[in-house]
């Protein structure tokens, strides 16, 4: 496989197309790792975190793979991923300029074998996520931002992805695979004129609200910050808003890099959202 580069017509700056082309070459080897235990017969080995989540060998490479990288390219970057954070291995991020990295989001999808499971690499400046890469391996998707958003889908060309406003006929609602089911989000609804829901794992569910296909992904469960940096930097640059309850902007640095419940949207009607259960405010007491 050839790395994938930003075509000379797609309008970016000098410098962020290097950043942008480092990006794509980082996310696509990790995914071919990630894709090297996926395609192999029998069942996929996993272990348990402390948090009583999954974890298997190609979330442990394709991390070992994208750290050893960006230490590369930007040795003055701290690198805050997944896996090392979940052994307490969490760099100072003073400076307010840090990667966020979930090598394998949407593990319970990739045991599972349907595809949905992306790599996120994400950079933050300030609590603002700058630039980011989110690649589908499997499906052969990838979204790169820095000041705009660049799609790839093998076997087309590159477009520049733009979120799209709500079609006449409703919005297209995107929910976790998971996630997706719950009193909160029926009542959040309501009000809206609904299209269509569909279900996708991973950050696959913001980057399809960068691409138009769908408008509103209302997440009222628990993510981390790596789960949601780097489609949220893919979002920004293709037009779009991911806010808390008080319809304010996610900002990253929190304290142990938990985020609150959001709404992801394309066209930004949400001024915030209350709700149902008081589920999300004890999280954030929590923490
Ligand atoms: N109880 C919990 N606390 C924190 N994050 C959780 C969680 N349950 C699920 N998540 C996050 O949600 C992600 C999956 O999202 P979805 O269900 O929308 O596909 C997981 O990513 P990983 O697969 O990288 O662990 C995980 O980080
Ligand atoms: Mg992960």
């Amino acid at each position: 496989m050839s790395p994938l580069q930003i075509p000379a017509e797609i309008p970016v700056h000098a410098d962020n197309r290097d950043l942008m082309n480092a990006l794509l070459m980082i996310a696509q080897r990790a995914g071919e790792i990630v894709m090297e235990v996926y395609n192999r017969q029998g069942e996929i080995e996993v272990q348990t975190k402390d948090d009583a989540s999954p974890v298997t060998e190609a979330d442990q490479a394709a991390e070992a793979f994208i750290l050893g990288a960006l230490n590369t390219v930007t040795p003055d970057i701290p690198v805050v991923s997944e896996e090392a954070a979940s052994k307490g291995e969490i760099p100072s991020i003073d400076d307010g300029l840090f990667w966020l990295v979930d090598p394998l989001d949407g593990t319970k999808e990739f045991i599972n074998r349907n595809g949905e499971f992306t790599v996120n690499i994400g950079l933050i400046e300030n609590g603002v996520p700058v630039a980011g890469v989110v690649h589908a391996p499997a499906k052969g998707q990838t979204w790169v931002s820095a000041d705009l958003c660049v799609f790839f889908e093998e076997g087309y060309e590159p477009i520049v992805a733009q979120v799209r406003s709500i079609p006449e006929e409703g919005a297209t609602v995107v929910a976790s695979r998971r996630h997706g089911d719950n009193d909160d989000l029926a009542a959040f609804l309501e009000s809206r004129k609904v299209y269509e829901q569909i279900s996708a794992g991973s950050s696959l569910k913001i980057c399809l609200i960068a691409t138009g296909r769908a408008d509103l992904y209302p997440r009222f469960g628990p993510t981390m910050e790596w789960d949601t940096a780097a489609a949220h930097a893919v979002l920004l640059a293709a037009g779009g808003h991911l806010s808390d309850a008080d319809g304010d902007p996610l900002t990253y640095g929190k304290h142990n890099f938990r985020n609150p419940y959001f709404v992801a949207e394309g066209e930004h009607l949400d001024a915030g959202f209350d709700l149902f259960e008081d589920d999300a405010d004890e999280e954030q007491d929590e923490a």
